[in-house]
């Protein structure tokens, strides 16, 4: 297998729940020895996803293949395939130790102790837990934990680990920490992670490549960069939560919205007419300004949000809408505001990404 063949891939994957259709007909493969993750809103499918490839659950249509074999009609057990869960679950009375020799101890295939032993600390090491393993769970941290969790997954030597939602139980310092930590480890190893998350920045942050999961398809499957500058859809712009977006019309070469007109040059097939403006691309002007670089909108000022490189300013339209301007503080001091005056929020039209009916005909 070379680096780029798919490490395992989904043909027509479909999972109902009674009349709720959970994943919709998914094609997708993932390439080997890559970091993956998996992004979408809640209810989306990305847990069904990962407990369909891990074989807890069968699909109502469709095949799995995994290092070029068909594992449709395999257990969970024989598939070679690990899987970390949110909360970890440990067994709590078991040393840190046995709770990563467990699957070894407990296989189909009968492993010698030396050889669980020398497996079970070299996974532990890898972690960065060596010292730990006469403890139980309840007395380490919950990084600690995941690490455990994620020990005892790689001791098994799987050529894909499913991790669904690893950081979500941890907060915000250790969350940081970890995400660094999990690519590490994968890198050190020759696997594949696919990495389950709700949160946009930690899947643009973690993947090689980032699927787009939404209402059970996906959407879009690409490098972080190019998801982050041309969502496919206004859905993916908007579940990125880096955009503001704008329903109008779009009609003669003109998107028509709360900011007046704005020359449109390309359309992303879409199932409504929307305009999306980066927060990072969206400028602040006085009402009186007449040096505007594109479409004028109206708004007042509410608050503004430190987040230590860079200053969200929130604002609000005529509409009620929220808007949101993103300062970063490499490009100098934000000026000041007044809370409750009125500016004008504007913005080089060739920056806007824009969806429209018309191009999905
Ligand atoms: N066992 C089940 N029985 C019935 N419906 C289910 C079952 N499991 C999941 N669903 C439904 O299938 C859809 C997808 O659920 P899933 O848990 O895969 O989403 P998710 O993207 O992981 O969501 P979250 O981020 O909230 O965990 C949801 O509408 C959910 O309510």
């Amino acid at each position: 297998m070379t680096q780029s063949d798919p490490i395992f891939r989904l043909e027509g994957v479909t999972r109902r729940y009674g009349n709720l259709t959970a994943l919709d007909g998914i094609d997708f493969g993932a390439e080997d020895n890559s970091y993956i993750a998996l992004l979408g809103p809640s209810g989306s499918g990305k847990t069904s996803l990962l407990r369909v490839i891990a074989g807890f659950e069968a699909p109502d249509t469709g095949r799995i293949w995994f290092q070029g074999r068909d594992i449709t009609d395999l257990p969970a057990h024989e598939r070679g395939i690990g899987f970390v869960f949110q909360n970890f679950a440990l067994f709590p009375h078991l040393t840190i130790f046995e709770n990563v020799a467990f699957g070894l101890r407990n296989g189909a295939t009968k492993v010698p102790d030396a050889e669980i032993t020398d497996r079970v600390r070299a996974s532990i090491d890898m972690v960065g837990l060596a010292g730990l393993e006469d403890r139980n769970p309840d007395q380490i941290s919950g990084g600690q934990k995941q690490r455990v969790a994620l020990a005892r997954s790689l001791v098994m030597q799987p050529k894909l680990v499913l991790l669904d939602e690893p950081l979500g139980a941890l907060d915000a310092n250790l969350r940081e920490r970890m995400q660094t930590e999990l690519r590490t480890i994968r890198e050190r190893l020759d696997v594949t992670f696919l990495h389950v998350t709700g949160s946009e920045t930690e899947a643009l942050a973690m993947g090689d490549r980032v699927a787009v999961l939404d209402a059970g398809r996906i959407v879009q499957y690409d490098t972080p960069d190019a998801i982050y500058d041309r969502p496919i859809i206004s859905d993916v712009a908007l579940f990125l939560n880096r955009f503001n977006l704008f329903e109008g019309t779009l009609k003669d070469g003109s998107f028509h919205g709360a900011f007046g007109a704005a020359p449109v040059s390309s359309v992303r097939a879409n199932d409504s007419d929307v305009y999306a403006i980066r927060y990072d691309r969206t400028r602040i002007f006085d009402t009186d300004a007449s040096d505007l670089p594109g479409p004028a909108l109206p708004v007042r000022y509410l608050a503004s949000e430190y987040l230590g490189s860079s200053i969200i300013f929130l604002f609000e339209t005529a509409d009620h809408k929220t808007v949101e301007v993103d300062h970063h503080l490499s490009l100098g001091e934000p000026r000041d505001l007044s809370v409750g005056q009125n500016y004008i929020l504007s913005w080089d039209p060739a920056q806007a990404i824009v969806f429209g009916k018309e191009a999905a005909q």
